[in-house]
């Protein structure tokens, strides 16, 4: 990643707060200040509950900011983001549409007709490895082969900012280090911006080129900022045994660990 790449994403000076029903104010952000260049695969950790998935969403649109801008490509954001796709833990396909018609529906709904749309589709269909499977439906699919349709639900359209929420917990080992394989490759390919959100510190590693961690919450800020210089193309199953990964996980791994223990303190000091 060349430092010259314009910004894709800046979050300035966010804060957001929700109002609980007792009417306290809850701060789960506090004066974020982050710019992700065009192209670069960044991921976000921190503690559970501290605020991943309410940047996301900032990010997404789906919600505004309580103080602060969020800008995409230099233009404030006002409302959805129309130039990013998201890929949730959850399933993205309809039950009831076939691998093609989930695949195509983005472009159909951008007024594109079922024929160039299915020839696109297939495209990507066969991109992400389910050639021959155009026709099932999802419960006829496995769950690594679901996210796959995910990927080329979201990636068909094109996005310049693909926004993914832990959206390779939910499978089991191989079949995640496949799809992480599979990511890097398509996203190797396109010139996307990624923020993804993990729990897994070495996933998170193994796919990008920076690392940012939050601190618990509430009112979560910034702890640290990494950039993560290993070669690409990378394998995600055995980058994992590189000296330099592991110095990398030792040294952010130390600013997760206490922002992980100051979670459980608060936690616990809820419960007891
Ligand atoms: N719509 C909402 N209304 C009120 N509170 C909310 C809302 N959305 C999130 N929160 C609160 O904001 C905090 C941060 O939630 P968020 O889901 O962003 O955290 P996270 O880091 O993604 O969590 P996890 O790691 O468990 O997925 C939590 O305390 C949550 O309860």
């Amino acid at each position: 990643m060349t430092q010259t790449a314009p910004d894709m994403i800046e979050l300035k000076g966010i804060t957001k707060e929700y109002v609980k029903p007792s009417g306290e104010v809850h701060t789960v952000l506090r004066d974020i200040n982050l710019r992700i260049p065009k192209g670069e695969f960044t991921s976000i950790v921190g503690p559970t509950g501290c605020g991943k998935s309410t940047a996301l969403n900032l990010i997404a649109g789906f919600e505004p900011p309580t103080e602060g801008e969020v800008y995409i490509s230099e233009q404030r954001l006002d409302g959805i983001n129309q130039r990013a796709a998201c890929v949730f833990q959850t399933e993205n396909a309809f039950p009831w549409k076939t691998v093609i018609d989930n695949v195509s529906l983005g472009l159909r709904l951008r007024g594109i007709s079922k024929a160039d749309a299915y020839d696109e589709a297939r495209k990507w269909i066969t991109r992400v490895g389910l050639k021959g499977f155009e026709g099932h439906y999802p419960s006829q699919l496995s769950g690594g082969m679901r996210k796959r349709v995910s990927l080329a639900q979201c990636l068909i359209v094109q996005p310049e900012i693909l926004l993914m929420d832990e959206s390779f917990s939910a499978l089991d080992v191989h079949t995640r280090q496949l799809m992480e394989d599979e990511l890097l490759r398509i996203w190797e390919e396109t010139s996307a911006s990624v923020f993804f959100i993990t729990h897994d510190l070495e996933e998170a590693i193994a796919l990008s080129d920076r690392v940012i961690v939050l601190t618990a919450g509430p009112g979560a800020t910034i702890k640290g900022d990494y950039q993560i210089d290993l070669p690409r193309p990378r394998n995600v199953a055995e980058i994992s045994f590189d000296p330099a990964f592991m110095r990398i996980h030792q040294q952010i791994w130390k600013d997760l660990k206490d922002e992980v223990m100051i979670s459980y303190e608060n936690a616990n000091k809820f419960t007891s």
